[in-house]
C-alpha cells in the first residue's frame, strides 16, 4: 500500500529533523512542504502571527481545533509557560497517528493532548471529561464551515471568559466568509485580521483574531 503524503511529511522529519527539537520539527516540515510537497501546515509566514498571538495571550489553557499533522501544535506547544497545555481535535484518524508521532519527535507531548473524534463531539465534554474551566486561546483550522458553529457550541458550554483569544486561519482561502460575518457583527467579541499569505503559495490569505468582551 504507497505511503500517504503525510506519512511520507512524518519520514522526512524522522531522517532529518533533531529529535527534541520543536523549531527543527518545524523549519524541516517547512522545507519539505515548501520544496517537495505543499500540505496545508499553518506554515511560516502565517506562523509567525500565530506566534505572536499565542505569546500576547500566554495561555495556561489552549484549545486547537484541526491538528493535521501537528505543526501548530508543535509551533503553539513550543511556546506555553511551565504547567500550561494544548488541547488539540482532530477527526481524521491517520492525520491523528502522524501527529501523534511529529508531537513525541520534536519533544512538546507533555504539554499536549490530542483528542480523536468530531470537534462537535469533543467540545461539549471539555469541562467535564478534559477538566477545563474556561479556555485561554483557541486557534480554528478545521473545517472552515465547522468554523462559526464550534464558536458558538464554545460560547453554550460556557468555555470563554473575558479576554479569551480566537485565531482562525484561512479566512480568505479556502475562506471562511460565514464565520467573518458571524463574529465581526457579534458585539461579544473584538476582532482584528491579519492579512498573510497561504501556506507555502503566492496566494493571498489571512487570519482572524477575536478576543471575546464577556
Ligand atoms: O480538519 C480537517 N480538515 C483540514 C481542515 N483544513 C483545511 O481544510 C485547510 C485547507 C487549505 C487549502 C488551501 C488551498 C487549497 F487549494 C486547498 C486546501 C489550507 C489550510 O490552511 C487548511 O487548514 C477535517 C477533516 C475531516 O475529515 N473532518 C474534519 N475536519
Ligand atoms: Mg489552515
Amino acid at each position: 500500500m504507497n505511503q500517504s503524503k503525510e506519512q511520507r511529511i512524518l519520514n522526512f522529519v524522522l531522517q532529518n529533523a533533531v529529535r527534541g527539537d520543536p523549531c527543527s520539527v518545524l523549519d524541516t516540515i517547512d522545507m519539505y512542504c515548501s520544496q517537495k510537497e505543499w500540505a496545508m501546515n499553518v506554515g511560516n509566514e502565517k506562523g509567525l502571527i500565530l506566534d505572536k498571538t499565542v505569546e500576547e495571550a500566554n495561555p495556561s489553557v489552549a484549545l486547537e481545533l484541526g491538528t493535521y499533522c501537528g505543526y501548530s501544535a508543535i509551533r503553539i506547544a513550543r511556546l506555553l509557560k511551565a504547567g500550561a497545555h494544548l488541547l488539540t481535535v482532530e477527526f481524521n484518524p491517520e492525520f491523528a497517528a502522524i501527529a501523534k508521532q511529529m508531537i513525541e519527535f520534536a519533544g512538546v507531548q507533555d504539554k499536549v493532548k490530542l483528542l480523536e473524534g468530531p470537534s462537535e463531539e469533543i467540545i461539549p465534554q471539555l469541562k467535564k471529561k478534559y477538566e477545563v474551566d474556561t479556555l485561554d486561546f483557541v486557534f480554528l483550522d478545521h473545517w472552515k464551515d465547522r468554523y462559526t458553529p464550534d464558536t458558538i457550541l464554545i460560547q453554550e458550554c460556557n468555555l470563554l471568559r473575558k479576554g479569551s483569544v480566537l485565531l482562525a486561519d484561512n479566512v480568505i482561502v479556502p475562506g471562511a466568509p460565514e464565520f467573518l460575518n458571524y463574529i465581526r457583527n457579534n458585539p461579544h467579541f473584538q476582532c482584528t485580521n491579519y492579512p498573510s499569505r497561504l501556506e507555502y503559495m503566492k496566494v493571498e490569505d489571512a487570519m482572524e483574531k477575536a478576543v471575546f468582551l464577556g
